[in-house]
């Protein structure tokens, strides 16, 4: 089954919670003993006898204990899909959970209080939409209830936002009347807006189209050589790991990055069976048909699409640390398992967040700025352009002192 990764933008009190609770809640996914709790200390109850909201809350209180980048990730699945909800907070002191959340996910869905229409948190959201490559936003118009199910309202924030959606080519939207309290439009239909045509919000995300991988092309990534010392094993030598995209095939002939080594796939194991394919996301052992000097980090790669290997990168980059970042700084750059030094060589510019306009950079740059930077790194990065492919296309910067990370890397 496949998965839908989707992150829930809105402004304090637009009824984000509340969304994600009645996702949860009406496909089933909430747990036995949190619904019993839940159903104890709901005091602001719907007509199921539950205060949607406190589920999400509740189980936000997880993101409050201390989790250096907290975006708290709900899991759902209907019969057609799987679902990944990354629920970052929107205030704008929280841009970075936000980026974090974002540059994971294939679909933003961004609320707007019916009453209030677009606001400026609708704008930045967008913005950030925009500038992850978010091809597809959701906007669901909430508390339709409260404004009497009108069409007309409806259609004024649609036409609203197709202005600003336009601005920032933002190409593929679709617009909701929900009310995630009383759970109009969410699973099914309302009977409340029959001048309604689309689907429902959870009709859509099912439906929806997710990227085709064929030119992310092939990649895996070694987490660790296996080598046992027996006797009887001394032979065997596998790389364990995770299909990053794409797929690998028994006898596929690969290239070793950044080496540049050439081999042939000779065995497939995934959880100790024989295979003859192992896709995207799966952990796999993998045998080649030559002793090679490979170690951790390495990426194995099919010929179509070879991802770039350079040292010098360009980076659009988050910065999420108090500390600021300044030109010659050094860090720890982490794409997946590999772990490299790189140093800040140039910083180009800033972009602000509320208009992504660009702006000259100062000499510091501050927690939540986004800036455009170039990087050489100590050994060659096998990467490829965020446009391309997310998993090796993002990276982040880690502080080698304090080990927290400090920025969250878009390749360009
Ligand atoms: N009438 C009505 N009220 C709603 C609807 N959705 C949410 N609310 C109410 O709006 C208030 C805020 O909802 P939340 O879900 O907590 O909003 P939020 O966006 O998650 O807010 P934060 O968690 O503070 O970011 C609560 O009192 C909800 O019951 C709706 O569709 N209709």
């Amino acid at each position: 089954m496949d998965i839908l990764r989707f992150i829930t933008a809105g402004s304090v009190d637009d009824g984000k919670s509340t969304l994600i609770g009645r996702l949860l809640y009406d496909s089933k996914s909430i747990l036995q003993d949190q619904l019993e709790v839940l159903e104890k200390h709901s005091k602001n109850k719907n007509e199921d006898g539950v205060d949607l909201a406190l589920l999400t809350d509740g189980l936000r209180a997880e993101r409050e204990q201390g989790i250096t980048i907290d975006v708290a990730y709900r899991y759902f699945s209907t019969t057609k899909r799987k679902f990944i909800i990354a629920d970052a907070p929107g205030h704008v002191q929280y841009t970075r959970n936000m980026i974090t959340g974002a540059s994971n996910s294939d679909l933003m869905i961004i609320l707007i209080d019916a009453r209030k229409g677009v606001i400026e948190q609708t704008r930045r959201h967008s913005i950030i939409a925009s500038l992850l490559q978010l091809k597809k936003v959701a906007v669901a118009i909430n508390k339709m209830d409260m404004v009497d199910y009108a069409e007309e309202v409806f259609e004024n924030i649609k036409s609203e936002y197709a202005k600003i959606a336009e601005n920032l080519e933002l190409n593929d939207v679709s617009y909701f009347p929900i009310s995630a309290l009383k759970g109009d439009n969410i699973v099914s239909k309302s009977s409340k807006t029959d001048w309604y045509e689309g689907d429902s919000l959870l009709d859509y995300l099912e439906q929806v189209a997710l990227d085709d991988d064929k030119n992310k092309g092939s990649r895996f990534q070694v987490q660790y050589v296996i080598r046992p010392q027996t006797e009887e094993l001394h032979d065997y030598r596998g790389y364990a790991g995770q299909i990053l995209s794409g797929k690998l095939t028994k006898g596929d002939k690969i290239r070793i990055l950044p080496a540049d080594l050439t081999t042939e796939i000779a065995k497939i194991e995934i959880n100790g069976l024989e295979k003859e394919v192992a896709f995207e996301g799966q952990p796999v052992v993998i045998h080649l048909a030559h002793d090679l000097d490979i170690s951790r980090g390495d990426i194995f790669a099919t010929e179509e699409h070879l991802p770039t290997v350079e040292k010098d990168l360009e980076i659009l980059l988050c910065w999420l640390d108090q500390k600021p970042l300044q030109l010659g700084n050094k860090y720890l750059l982490q794409q997946n398992n590999r772990l490299v030094k790189a140093v800040v060589k140039e910083i180009d510019y800033k972009i602000n967040v509320n208009n992504l306009i660009r702006e000259q950079a100062d000499d510091e740059i501050k927690l939540n700025e986004i800036v455009k930077v170039r990087l050489r790194t100590a050994q060659p990065l096998v990467y490829d352009s965020f446009t391309h492919n997310k998993t090796t296309g993002s990276a982040i910067l880690v502080d080698e002192t304090s080990n927290s990370t400090v920025a969250a890397c878009i390749i360009q």
